[in-house]
């Protein structure tokens, strides 16, 4: 189809009454540099996350998902400005904070904050819990109203540990528990916006659940606004309003949670979903295809030309080896970058299917849904409720 069809198709990227966004990123690029030699001159670039462009709502969580080394991580810390992008713009406010140095962005870091996956690493384990939830206020030179200790007791109980617990250790806490000591560092300056990197994949399935709910439950009672990364397609299902699903440093597709789930656009999201068992008792029995990528992901260092999904999808034409979609509007709520998106009309119809594509997936016997579900012991995470008094986890001693 020609470019004038596309657009045919293409419907307007937001519409008129969207809210102001919080954060806007437009056409973000980080390349990491790979020097060799004595004169250390760059011979190549890591093309870690080459052009995203996307919006943030005030109050929605956006999950990104993909594969491990699509880039998210790199994405979180351009958007919370722990790394210099290369290119790109990113606006928080309708303020320009891409290049901001270290004293102007001190200001804006009160309100972007970031929890990091591994509760065990990202706490000093000589410092209490008092002083690792007080840090942010010392850094920031605040005084909060009741003194330092009242409010990080406050805080503590928001996240539900025990405030008298302010004088231990983290050796001393669970991993949920040091989860929640990581989310209350990161609201205790009363952020807008929380960049969470696989806020649970380090814990128990059954503690996922609980630090899931938890920060569902602080983002009602805050007003909070989410980005969150994870590659558990189960836990971005459970938390996010939009979702954006990236490949090999690139958005290719993003919609809002219902579109993506009922009908994803993208082949590789269609692919990603399709390994994922749901745990719905309505859907128990039903059968369903199952789509196996073959072959790795390619390097970041020299990606595919045109889609960069072309060598792993099976309705790959020529045109996908040449051009690269645009991430386009395709259906309302639902924006897609491919040239024969799944549940809308091609973009370029009449080219014929390489004969590599044919052979780039595998589909597997149909597997009966539920049974998956519980193999995996997914269903905890999208079905546990935490109590009222959310109780604590045991203390590891
Ligand atoms: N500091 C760095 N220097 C060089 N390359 C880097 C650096 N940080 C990340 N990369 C590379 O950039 C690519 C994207 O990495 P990133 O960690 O953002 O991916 P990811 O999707 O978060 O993966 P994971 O889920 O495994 O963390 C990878 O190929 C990674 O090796």
């Amino acid at each position: 189809m020609s470019e004038k069809s596309v657009a045919d198709t293409a419907i307007p990227k937001q519409s008129s009454d969207s809210p102001e966004p919080l954060l806007r990123v437009e056409n973000l690029v980080k390349h990491f540099p790979i020097k060799k030699g004595l004169l250390q001159r760059q011979v190549a670039a890591v093309k870690a996350v080459d052009g995203l462009s996307f919006d943030v709502r005030p109050g929605e969580t956006l999950g990104v998902v993909g594969e491990s080394g699509c880039g998210k991580s790199t994405m979180g810390r351009l958007i919370t400005r722990l790394l210099e992008p290369t290119g790109g713009r990113v606006e928080f406010q309708g303020k320009d904070i891409t290049h901001l140095g270290v004293s102007a962005m001190r200001p804006m870091r009160r309100d972007v904050q970031m929890i990091f996956q591994d509760p065990y690493s990202s706490l000093n384990p000589r410092h209490t819990v008092g002083t690792i939830v007080s840090a942010p206020f010392k850094l920031q030179g605040v005084n909060p109203e009741g003194g330092v200790k009242k409010e990080v007791q406050r805080l503590l109980s928001l996240v539900g540990l025990n405030p008298e617990h302010y004088n231990r250790y983290p050796h001393e806490f669970s991993g949920g528990q040091r989860q929640r000591i990581g989310i209350a560092r990161a609201l205790a300056l009363k952020p807008k916006l929380v960049v969470a990197d696989e806020p649970v994949s380090a814990l128990d399935v059954s503690i996922q659940a609980q630090v899931v709910n938890l920060l569902d439950d602080l983002q009602d009672e805050l007003g909070l606004t989410y980005v969150i990364i994870a590659h558990d397609l189960s836990v971005i299902r459970h938390v996010s309003d939009r979702i954006a699903v990236m490949y090999l440093g690139k958005i290719v597709e993003l919609a809002d949670r219902k579109s993506l789930y009922s009908a994803p656009m993208h082949p590789y999201t269609k692919a990603l979903m399709s390994a994922v068992p749901v745990p719905d008792p309505r859907r128990r029995g039903v059968k369903s295809e199952r789509i196996l990528l073959k072959g790795d992901v390619p390097s970041p260092i020299s990606p595919p030309s045109g889609c960069r999904f072309h060598t792993r999808c099976w309705k790959a034409t020529e045109v996908c080896k040449t051009k690269e979609p645009e991430l386009i509007a395709l259906k309302p709520g639902q924006q897609v970058a491919c040239h024969h998106p799944e549940n809308a009309p091609d973009q370029v119809p009449g080219e014929s299917v390489l004969a590599e594509a044919r052979e780039s997936i595998e589909l597997a016997a149909p597997a009966v849904e539920a049974e998956a579900a519980e193999a995996a012991g997914e269903a905890a995470v999208a079905e546990a409720e935490v109590p009222e008094d959310r109780p604590q986890e045991s203390t590891e001693q």
